[in-house]
């Protein structure tokens, strides 16, 4: 049976920081994926989806210049833009598993199960270790509806060789409004089924009815408290049945997009053998991301119960695992201020407590909201829908939330940022020069004086 000093289970941003790390301090380590090497960022998340919402932007920018010194609005050709996206997302396995070779990790493919708390199982091979590192990720959640199975996930979106005509989106989150715009760019006629009162429920409740008016501007039809019970047909003809106010209703569409949310992926892991207690969000971690009841076991990235399931807090948490499991137990997870956006057009982006939370916290805070349709940088590119809400501690005079709406938002989230992670406060950031014609310009006229 191969003996190492580490087994990471996952190749995604959590476990191949975790398992580069540790072969460069000197360990010997083997890692394991079921699935092409690379995780589902670079491959089946964050990067294909960006380089379509980098087409459907051009659509967006040129269908709001139009008479305005753009001639007509550009259209995708969807075929050509796959074939762009997997120029990104094809070289992937194949350039990690290379980089795992140089470094000396070990590596095989298969599907990880643990037969005792310190040994896995992949394909024929028993594997033994220290140490052991669940980065397994995120799978959609079940829906249990009769029909379950006539829906595709995000991974089957990224990859539709052709776009139809009509889709329908379960679920109001993330996934079902960034690729609502992506295929209503794309020409594609879109509805959204949210089983929420409000769509985006983690996000500004000002700015998200904003963007609800934007993408039913653009088409989008967007139904809420909309209970999707089952889903009836075949291919391309297909019955989506739902429940809203106490009515039953059915939309025909060609294709349905789960988009309800995603759940960490466990399911083959048989943890019970290892003795790892798993809750809701996930596997149960102390503040050092080792296993509440396993201490050989720890568990990054969206598999683990602390943070938001984003790229960047996976490879965050895989350095804190793999620093404490080199040096036991010294460096604790810590709530850093994290910025999210929603690459929809215009894009929704956030970092810090929201209004509601800082209510609830019964936090003073000077807030400021306003529609920015008027500024400059949005009237530049006629953009009819922007606006941001910035949360400034009444006593620090320091950001304590910041919520925006409009192209470059994703950008200028980051100065925000920056500036709560490092304590500047609002007076010291109105007083910094920054570039200008920018949207970061618009950073000083977004803080109280
Ligand atoms: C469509 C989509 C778009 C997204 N867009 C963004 C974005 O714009 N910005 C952002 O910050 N985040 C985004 N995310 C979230 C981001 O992709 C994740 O937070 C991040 O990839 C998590 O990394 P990870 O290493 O924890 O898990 P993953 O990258 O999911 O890696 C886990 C790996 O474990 C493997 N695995 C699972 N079970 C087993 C097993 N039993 N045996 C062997 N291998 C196993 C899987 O095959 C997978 O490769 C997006 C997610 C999706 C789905
Ligand atoms: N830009 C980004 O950073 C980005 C993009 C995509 C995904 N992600 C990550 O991936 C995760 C998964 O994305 P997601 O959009 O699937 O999940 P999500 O949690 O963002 O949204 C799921 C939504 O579906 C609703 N819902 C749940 N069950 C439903 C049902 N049966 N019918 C109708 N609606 C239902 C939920 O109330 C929720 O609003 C996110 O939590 C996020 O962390 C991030």
């Amino acid at each position: 049976m191969p003996i190492f000093d580490l087994i990471v289970i996952g190749t995604g941003s959590a476990g191949a920081t975790v398992a580069q790390t540790a072969r460069k301090a000197g360990k010997s380590v083997a890692i394991i994926d079921k699935l092409p090497f690379g995780g589902t960022c670079s491959q089946r998340g964050c990067d294909p989806k960006k380089v379509l919402v980098g087409a459907a932007e051009i659509v967006a920018r040129s269908e709001q210049m139009t008479g305005n010194g753009i001639a007509s609005a550009a259209t995708i050709n969807w075929p050509d833009l796959m074939a762009f996206k997997k120029t990104f997302t094809e070289p992937i396995p194949e350039n990690t598993e290379a980089k795992f070779r140089d470094l000396g990790i070990q590596f095989y493919h298969g599907v990880a199960t643990f037969l005792s708390p310190k040994t896995v199982r992949v394909g024929q091979d028993e594997l033994t270790a220290d140490h052991i590192v669940v980065a397994t990720g995120q799978r959609p959640k079940p829906l249990n509806i009769p029909g379950e199975e006539l829906l595709i996930d995000s991974t089957g979106f990224l990859e539709l060789s052709q776009l139809p005509e009509e889709i329908v989106m379960v679920g109001g989150g993330y996934i079902a409004f960034e690729f609502a715009h992506i295929a209503a760019r794309a020409g594609a006629k879109v509805t959204i089924l949210h089983q929420g009162k409000r769509p985006l429920e983690g996000f500004d409740a000002d700015l998200v009815s904003l963007l609800v008016k934007a993408m039913e501007a653009l088409g989008i039809r967007i139904l809420l408290e909309a209970n999707v019970t089952a889903v009836e047909g075949q291919k391309d003809r297909l019955t989506v049945r739902y429940e809203q106010a106490g009515e039953s209703q059915s939309i025909l569409t060609n294709l349905v997009i789960h988009a309800a949310g995603r759940v960490a992926d466990v399911a083959e892991l048989a943890l019970e053998k290892a003795g790892v207690k798993v809750g809701p969000k996930g596997v149960a971690v102390n503040e050092f991301l080792q296993s509440v009841s396993n201490p050989a076991i720890y568990a990054c990235g969206d598999v683990a119960d602390k943070g938001l399931p984003l790229t960047p807090l996976a490879s965050y948490e895989g350095k804190i695992a793999i620093n404490n499991i080199l040096t036991g137990n010294r460096q604790a997870y810590t709530d850093n201020p994290t910025p999210s956006a929603v690459y929809t057009i215009p894009t929704l982006a956030s970092v810090g407590l929201t209004e509601e939370q800082a209510r609830k916290q019964g936090r003073k805070v000077k807030v400021t909201f306003q529609e920015t349709n008027d500024w400059y940088t949005s009237r530049r590119i006629n953009e009819s829908f922007s606006a941001f809400k910035t949360l400034v501690d009444e006593e620090t005079d320091e950001i304590v939330g910041a919520h925006l709406l409009g192209s470059g938002c994703d950008e200028v989230i980051n100065l925000f940022t920056l500036a709560m992670k490092h304590h500047i406060t609002a007076e010291d950031l109105r007083n910094t020069l920054l570039a200008y014609p920018t949207h970061g310009s618009d950073l000083s006229s977004m803080l109280p004086d």
